[in-house]
């Protein structure tokens, strides 16, 4: 089976090693000067329960036309670069061959979809955190199996082998939005300048994130049309709760939630220190672009969407609740 990866960065890099290091024939396709580093230095790939290989199985190549004939492409490129993904795989792609959108938001399957008429293309969704580093790192830093669509079950044998066990699902537009639910915490972790775990260590920028959570669950509440998935130990709609525990009763109850590896930062974070635009307008912005379709407002979400824009960080916890709470009071 040929297996492709459509923007080798993160994400594809680490899956992409997992399979290349099971046996599967693995095509990289990203950015020139990563690639080019992949060739020269192999890739690695590890995780947080010990995993740590090394591969120089795949081909790596900035040149879509080398996807041609891949059973498997997945994308795992921004959402802001999904459409040009799109353009650049049209010619390229066997007409049998199923694409998979690895990517957070709610539409890019879809919009990979209007690009590939006659194209099978599926959702899916990556649950962990990824860290890329020097010598080809690829360093799974959280938990997590990766969802997809069921209809992509032809592909989970290689997946288990790989030690990537998929949650095979049909009700993927909920494990999307229950997955949004969480990248709320993109632009808090952001904003606050900290890894993930010094993040979530702090009430302040947990109560936040509830803040943002709880707007965007009484909207779908009101839509009534999606019931987020359960991502965590706990439902969605308790989460928002437990993150506005005292430290001490959330580090008891919430212990799986903290275990990230120390330096793992959200990929919004990653984006703002690298210089990409951020994935802004299809998390947050989805919140806000849902209120609108149901006549109302979403302020804590929009005024997320707007430090992030304004690019001033970090902002201390206490400052940026008190600065969410004022918008919500403002409406
Ligand atoms: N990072 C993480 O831990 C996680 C990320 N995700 C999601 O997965 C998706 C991918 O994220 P992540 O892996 O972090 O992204 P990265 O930015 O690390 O990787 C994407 C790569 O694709 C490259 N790329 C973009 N457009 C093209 C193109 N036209 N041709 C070739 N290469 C291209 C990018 O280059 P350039 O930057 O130069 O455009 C970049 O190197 C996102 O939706 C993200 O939200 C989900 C879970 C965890
Ligand atoms: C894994 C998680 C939730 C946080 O790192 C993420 O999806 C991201 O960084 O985009």
């Amino acid at each position: 089976m040929r297996i492709g990866v459509f923007g080798a960065g993160a994400v594809g890099g680490h899956v992409g090693g997992c399979l290349a290091l099971a046996g599967a024939e693995v095509v990289l396709v990203g950015r020139a000067p990563k690639m080019a580093a992949l060739r020269r230095d192999g890739l690695r790939v590890s995780d947080l329960d010990g995993r740590d290989g090394r591969t120089r199985a795949c081909l790596a190549t900035d040149d879509p036309r080398a996807l041609a004939g891949c059973d498997l492409v997945l994308v795992t490129v921004k959402s802001a670069a999904t459409e040009a993904a799109g353009r650049a795989l049209a010619p390229v792609l066997a007409p049998h061959a199923v694409v998979v959108s690895l990517q957070n938001g709610l539409g890019n399957a879809a919009r990979l979809s209007a690009a590939l008429p006659g194209i099978t293309v599926l959702a899916g969704m990556v649950p962990f955190n990824v860290i890329t580093g020097p010598g080809g790192r690829h360093h799974r830093a959280t938990a997590g199996r990766i969802a997809v669509d069921a209809r992509a079950a032809a592909f989970a044998p290689v997946f288990a082998r790989a030690g990537l066990p998929l949650d095979l699902r049909r009700d993927m537009e909920a494990v999307l939005w229950g997955k949004l639910l969480l990248n709320l915490n993109n632009a808090v972790n952001a904003l606050s300048g900290l890894p993930l775990r010094a993040e979530l260590a702090q009430r302040d920028y947990r109560r936040a994130l509830a803040l943002a959570q709880t707007e965007a669950l009484a909207l779908l509440r009101r839509e009534g049309r999606v019931r987020p998935a359960r991502l965590t130990p706990l439902p969605s709609t308790l989460v928002p709760r437990v993150l506005a525990l005292p430290d001490p009763v959330f580090r008891r109850l919430a212990g799986a939630m903290l275990r990230i590896d120390p330096s793992a930062r959200s990929s919004m974070a990653d984006d703002l220190e690298a210089g990409r635009p951020p994935e802004i307008d299809w998390i947050n912005g989805e919140v806000v672009a849902l209120a609108r379709r149901l006549g109302r407002r979403a302020p804590v979400n929009a005024r997320l969407c707007a430090l992030i824009r304004e690019g001033r960080r970090p902002i201390a916890a206490a400052a940026l609740l008190a600065d969410l709470r004022a918008a919500a009071r403002a409406g």
